[in-house]
């Protein structure tokens, strides 16, 4: 009989994940392994893959690990690396929570984007100190068919392209990343976000993600978008002084987003764990290289 690995499911927004708790390291899951893994007909299905190690076990964590005893290894559902996941560490939060980890309350996260500090509220919601957005300077034009639009350059530590636009419809079918330019403003490709008005301090929008295709949620991209629109209000709280709080409208639900003077920004919203189970170790390992 073949070995088993524990995996979870789990969503924020819908945005969602695999989760493979491996605290010491010890599985092997190369760009094969994971885009397999998140394959929604062949494998379990996922936007992206959570992989739970103890920061200590991890070569790219273990200067984190005095701060933060756990790393999200984040991985896209094509089985690349990116830096952050905003509704993945809402998620991963979770996890750790239901598995015993942590409690209630504050905890530190390690990622690709540095430490990020979660509190886990009685209420069920998440909120998660995503630290501050850069605006790198520059135009940009995305595109998709005929019409394009000016976006905002916004960092999260990974990179977004926000356009505001007349229908989140005109988006299109958003099966293919849509072009950019110029090519040297995302040199290693870009999440993609549309944005409509809805409301005061509220605004809705749809993603394609780098690595992922449309999904139903990003939370960096949510929070790119808060920052955008706050600039595009002139609502910019280092100017004005007062936070800037925004409602984002995602298909999968809502994110509440809040911009402090200081630019530190923090996203609230759900994470929920739906199913555990066991990967085939025999057919994982058969996905390698
Ligand atoms: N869904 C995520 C973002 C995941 C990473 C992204 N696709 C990238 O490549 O930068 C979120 O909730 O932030």
């Amino acid at each position: 009989m073949s070995t088993r690995i524990a995996f979870l499911k789990g969503h924020g927004t819908e945005n969602d994940f695999v989760i493979v708790p491996d605290p010491e390291n010890a599985i092997d899951l190369p760009p094969s392994a994971v885009a397999a893994l998140c394959d929604r007909r062949a494998g379990i299905g996922g936007d992206g893959l959570l992989h739970v190690v103890r920061s200590a076990a991890h070569p790219e964590a273990k200067e984190m690990a005095a701060e933060a005893e756990w790393f999200m290894d984040y991985r896209n559902g094509d089985g690349s690396i990116a830096e952050m996941c905003g509704n993945g560490v809402r998620v991963f939060a979770r996890y750790l929570q239901r598995a015993g980890h942590v409690g209630e309350g504050d905890l530190a996260v390690a990622t690709r984007g540095g430490v990020k500090r979660v509190h886990l509220a009685k209420d069920g919601d998440v909120t998660v100190g995503m630290g501050k957005a850069r605006l790198p300077e520059g135009e940009v034009t995305v595109s998709v068919g005929e019409r394009s639009w000016p976006a905002r350059n916004v960092n999260m530590g990974n990179p977004h392209a926000v356009a505001f636009v007349e229908d989140l419809a005109h988006a299109g079918d958003l099966l293919a990343p849509p072009p950019f330019s110029p090519a040297s403003a995302y040199p290693d490709g870009v999440n993609v976000e549309f944005v409509v008005d809805r409301g005061p301090r509220h605004v809705a929008l749809r993603v394609h993600e780098r690595g992922a295709g449309e999904t139903r949620s990003c939370g960096t991209g949510a929070c790119a978008v808060a920052v955008a629109t706050a600039r595009r209000d002139g609502a910019d709280p280092a100017v004005t002084g007062t936070p800037a709080t925004y409602t984002v409208d995602v298909p999968g639900g809502t994110l509440v987003i809040t911009e402090l003077p200081d630019g530190e920004i923090e996203m609230t919203g759900p994470a929920v764990i739906v199913a555990e189970g066991e990967i085939d170790a025999d057919w994982l390992a058969s996905l390698a290289g």
